[in-house]
């Protein structure tokens, strides 16, 4: 894979002019779309590419572990992006639209949970049809969690359904190749015809995954016109799929730094299983260092660096079911 990158990530990238270019990235909770969004970011070479990025917990942590946190870079607000998104995703396009300094790409990076069809009819139902060029739409699947239940997942399965497109099957070093063939032989069955591109890390060559054209724009007019008579309008697309999933994050802040023995108590002895998804950037009263926290299913690490503002603990949990008051107390408890 590296020595593919190296090859192709020249300014090769083949962008019209009509239209800003966006691509949006979907796929489930701790897929690797911020890591692709990183490779995306630290390979673009010359291509100025602005970044939106929504998370569904209260704290902005993929925004803070993205590579470059230029100008380039601009934050949606939190919540689901496919149910604040209709005013909010709007109105972040126009801010990038509006700017002075070039920009000749969007890359969109979804919540973990976002049904992909509203904001694909954001892109393709609304004035910023005429202003945008949704290129392609990329839906990244965890090799290794993924299984056809899926965590029961409305919008895992409606990610892989709409992202007609291109999948990035993603996490080859945690699979054997048997189980790789199996996820493939899946998708293809639920996606007939379904372009899918393994990868590891999300290291891909941009030009595969950029710039490609790839959204069957008119199937999805059609549908919009079809169930609209206002373009202004996009209620109807709000999907239920928070109530279906069931999907809960709680978002713990502190000043003060955790032991590291009390938290390696809460990760291993009462964190539930149905905890998915966690991340932190998290401070230890005996380290000098910031700890990028990552949980994904049953897997879990923890990265040390340099500190880039005055240590404070962050970290959001995404699950099922959460006693949200017992977790909260929890992660207190292990405060010094
Ligand atoms: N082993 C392995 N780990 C990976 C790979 N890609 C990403 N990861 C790890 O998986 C975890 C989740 O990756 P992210 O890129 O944060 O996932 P995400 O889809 O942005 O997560 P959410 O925004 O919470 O939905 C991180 O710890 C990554 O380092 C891969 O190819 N192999």
């Amino acid at each position: 894979m590296t020595g593919l990158m190296t090859q192709t990530t020249e300014s090769a990238l083949n962008i019209p002019k009509r239209g800003m270019p966006v691509t949006i990235i979907t796929g489930f909770l701790g897929s690797g779309k911020t890591t692709l969004l990183n490779q995306i970011l630290t390979n673009k070479k010359d291509l100025k590419v602005a970044v939106l990025v929504n998370e569904f917990g209260d704290i902005n942590i993929d925004s803070q572990l993205l590579v470059s946190l230029d100008e380039d870079m601009v934050e949606l607000s939190n919540g689901c992006i496919c149910c604040t998104i209709n005013d909010g995703l709007v109105d972040a396009v126009y801010r990038v639209l509006e700017r002075d300094s070039r920009i000749d790409y969007l890359v969109i990076e979804t919540t973990g949970i976002a049904d992909p069809l509203p904001i694909i009819l954001t892109f393709v139902g609304t004035e910023l049809r005429d202003l945008t060029h949704l290129d392609s739409i990329l839906t990244l699947v965890d090799a290794e969690a993924f299984t056809s239940d899926h965590f029961n997942s409305e919008a895992a399965l409606k990610q892989i359904y709409y992202g007609d497109i291109m999948i990035l099957l993603n996490k080859l070093d945690l699979v054997s190749s048997q189980k790789l063939e199996e996820v493939q032989a899946y998708i293809r069955n639920i996606k007939a015809g379904a372009r899918i591109i393994p990868t590891q890390y999300g290291q891909v060559p941009l030009p595969l995954i950029l710039g490609i054209g790839m959204t069957p724009v008119n199937t999805f007019t059609q549908k919009t016109h079809s169930d609209h008579h206002h373009h202004h309008h996009h209620h109807d697309h709000h999907s239920h799929h928070l109530e279906n999933d069931g999907f809960v994050s709680l978002s713990f802040e502190s000043d003060r730094p955790f032991s590291v023995h009390k938290f390696e108590h809460f990760l291993t002895q009462q964190m539930p299983q149905n905890v998915f998804r966690a991340k932190g950037i998290l401070w230890f009263s005996d380290s000098d260092l910031r700890h990028i926290f990552q949980l994904s299913g049953s897997r879990y690490d923890m990265n040390a660096e340099q500190w880039l503002s005055s240590p404070k603990n962050q970290l959001v949990l995404i699950g099922r079911d959460l006693d949200i008051a017992q977790l909260q107390q929890q992660l207190n408890d292990c405060l010094v």
